[in-house]
């Protein structure tokens, strides 16, 4: 894109002053929120999709017209695991090119200061260098089992850049890796793999199942990061970073599926055997973030992959009535 109006330097955001949260029931937005909180914010306003349709244009701008937030984090989307993206790409890419689209355009009508727009690291190639660098967005072919997620968090991104030089607002972009923790989606069919696995695992160990059959090949890597570290992240970047580029968000090192169903049948107390359904998509063979970017803004990931999933597996079992379908 061409040079950009943006004159600012990062800087505290003040803590009295309107922070929306779209997306606060979520896990990343439930996590921002958490912190927000801890972090002596005392105007923090949320709205589920049930009071406001971020698809509705016209709710979305009288929602900022009557708040008037002066930042803004946008999690709220349509968010799925591999098999959810696969099989429902019209709702993955018109969703969330509409939440997107409208949360947006409201946000540059109401003037918001800040705003922080989360996209995900399958925006890159599907076959990308490995560590994936920011620059290697729009330099090959997506994986197809995403490329309609992908086009709409792309088209989010340039949304961002186009602001920026359009209107001179210091908006920014994160670019989270796989992520997890308390409030995830725990549901078979529709989650990311770690809440599927953890789900899977322990009811298994629990009925004493003798095997237990996890999607793919089981080969391909992925990069977790607890949603704690990601809501941490988020503040961060928006108190210290401003840029055009998106950021990528995550711990720079990467685990094959087969390791953390591993891990995940030790923590769960299962000991039958692992059978892989190779007719379940794998995906992207590998996802890991190269994070200079963000380590050079200051900031790193503190929760182990092993803490962050055993504090998960606890969630998981004082939740395990009340989990959201
Ligand atoms: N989870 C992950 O592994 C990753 C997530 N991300 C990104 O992080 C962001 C947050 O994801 P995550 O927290 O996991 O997703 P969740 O599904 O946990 O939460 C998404 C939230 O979006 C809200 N929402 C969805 N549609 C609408 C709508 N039409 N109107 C209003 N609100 C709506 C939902 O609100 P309600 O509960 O009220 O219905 C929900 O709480 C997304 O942009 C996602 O792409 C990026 C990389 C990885
Ligand atoms: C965050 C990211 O999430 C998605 O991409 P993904 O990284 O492929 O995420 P996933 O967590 O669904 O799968 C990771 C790997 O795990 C394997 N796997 C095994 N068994 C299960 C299983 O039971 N469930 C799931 N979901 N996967 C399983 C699965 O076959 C794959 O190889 C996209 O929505 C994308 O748009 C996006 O942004």
């Amino acid at each position: 894109m061409p040079a950009e109006q943006v004159d600012y330097t990062p800087a505290p955001l003040d803590r009295d002053a309107t922070f929306y949260v779209a997306g606060h029931r979520g896990l990343v937005g439930s996590a921002i929120w958490r912190l927000l909180e801890k972090e002596g914010f005392t105007n923090l306003v949320g709205r589920t999709s049930r009071d406001l349709d971020l698809k509705n244009r016209d709710q979305v701008f009288a929602f900022f017209e009557e708040t008037k937030p002066k930042y803004v984090v946008l999690a709220a989307a349509k968010v799925g695991g591999i098999l959810a993206n696969d099989t429902y790409p019209v709702d993955f890419l018109s969703e969330n090119m509409q939440i997107q689209v409208n949360v947006l355009d409201a946000a540059v009508k109401a003037g918001v200061d800040r705003l922080l727009f989360l996209g995900s690291s399958c925006i890159y190639p599907k076959l990308a260098p490995q560590p994936i660098k920011e620059e290697y967005m729009l330099t090959g072919h997506l994986e197809p089992t995403n490329d309609a997620y992908a086009i709409a968090k792309i088209a989010g991104i340039l949304q961002v850049q186009a602001v920026r030089r359009q209107y001179g607002l210091p908006w920014i972009s994160a670019m989270p890796t796989n992520l997890y923790g308390p409030g995830d989606n725990f549901s078979p069919e529709g989650s990311h793999v770690l809440p599927a696995l953890i789900r899977r695992y322990d009811e298994a160990a629990k009925t004493g199942a003798a095997t237990v059959t996890n999607w793919g090949t089981g080969t391909p890597r992925r990069e977790f990061l607890h949603v704690d570290d990601m809501a941490a992240a988020c503040l961060h970047l928006l108190e210290h970073y401003d840029g055009p580029e998106q950021v990528n968000v995550g711990t720079g090192t990467d685990v094959t599926i087969k390791e953390i169903a591993d891990t995940i049948a030790k923590v769960t107390g299962f000991t039958g055997t692992t059978e892989w359904d190779t007719s379940k998509p794998d995906g992207t063979p590998q996802k890991l973030l190269d994070v200079t970017k963000l380590t050079n803004a200051g900031w790193t990931a503190q929760i182990s992959l092993e803490d962050g999933m055993r504090s998960t597996v606890d969630w998981y079992h004082q939740h395990a009535d009340t989990l959201r379908t």
